[in-house]
């Protein structure tokens, strides 16, 4: 039988600080750049969150896989709403998905209690860092208990008004992507990245037959990914949230990307909770805004 108790290991991975948690049958391993969930699953069944074969443990690198914070803007920021481009003196220049996914985080607490394990993530700008909003502060914590969940939250301890946008980009593993579907998209716009940034309407479940590049919007809070080849449905319960990017590279775009096996995508896909187009964050001086996820699987 599984015990209750709380494994902390502390790991160096290149060159990389990672921490492995464990508690009961469940564990994850995060690394403190970019306060990077990397793997998460219980003994003996499937994963839960997809890592690159080829991920690359390098400083300033994000990985290919587990869960990247998009923070405080997501994707490229000239395509981000008037008010989030603002945050860069040149939003072409800025850096893609923002600014946090590959800085060093401080592990400022692991808390076990009541059969949980908290951990709690913090950074701050590094010198020079464009695009940084005075005052604005991430903090991510992650929850350890019958299931996985992550919130990212946003303070804004400036004296101005600001704007961003921000996903939980979560890598999911798939027995086989053509055996995979999504379906409470079912009828929710989207924003399709591939055809112009083109606006649509989502008809029936979203299924997977070439490169996918879709920003959702007006989400519903659970979404869950139905794999037919290992018979599971990954059910994704989003907070504070109403958009959701659906990605999977396919056969072109998987041999142009970084740290990622020319197959790969048959066994992955992106589903990223996040506050991204007419769902992005407005935050006033002294407020907090969090997005975050739960993470489980069930039969299907
Ligand atoms: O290669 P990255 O910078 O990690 O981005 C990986 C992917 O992230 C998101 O899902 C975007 O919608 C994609 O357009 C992008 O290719």
């Amino acid at each position: 039988m599984a015990s209750d108790a709380l494994r902390i290991e502390r790991q160096t991975r290149d060159a990389l600080t990672c921490w492995k948690i464990g508690l009961g049958d469940a564990e994850l391993l995060v690394a403190e750049q970019g306060a990077q969930l990397l793997s998460y699953g219980r003994r003996g069944e499937k994963p839960l969150i997809w890592l690159s074969e080829e991920a690359a443990f390098q400083a300033g690198q994000s990985l290919r896989g587990g869960v990247p914070l998009c923070w405080p803007w997501f994707g490229d920021l000239s395509r981000n709403p008037a008010a989030v481009r603002d945050l860069h003196p040149d939003p072409a220049q800025a850096p893609f998905h923002g600014l946090v996914r590959n800085l060093p985080w401080q592990l400022e607490e692991i808390r076990s209690e009541d059969g949980a394990a908290t951990l709690e993530f913090l950074t701050r700008p590094a010198e020079g860092l464009e695009g940084w909003p005075p005052g604005l502060l991430p903090r991510l914590s992650l929850r350890l208990d019958g299931r996985l969940s992550l919130t990212l939250s946003s303070h804004n301890a400036g004296s101005r008004s600001l704007a961003l946008s921000q996903a939980l980009h979560s890598y999911l593993p798939v027995g086989d992507i053509a055996r995979a579907s999504i379906p409470a998209l079912d009828g929710c716009r989207y924003l399709d990245t591939l055809d112009d940034w083109a606006e649509r309407r989502q008809q029936g479940p979203v299924t997977f037959t070439g490169e996918t590049d879709r920003i959702y919007l007006d989400t519903p809070a659970l979404l869950e990914l139905h794999d037919h080849a290992w018979g599971r449905r990954i059910c994704l319960e989003a907070r504070g949230s109403r958009s959701a990017i659906v990605w999977n590279p396919w056969i072109d775009k998987a041999r142009r990307l970084s740290q990622f096996a020319d197959d790969a995508w048959q066994g992955m896909l992106c589903i990223e909770t996040a506050n991204v187009m007419d769902d992005a964050v407005e935050l006033a001086p002294g407020e907090t805004a969090a997005i975050g996820f739960s993470l489980w699987s069930e039969p299907l």
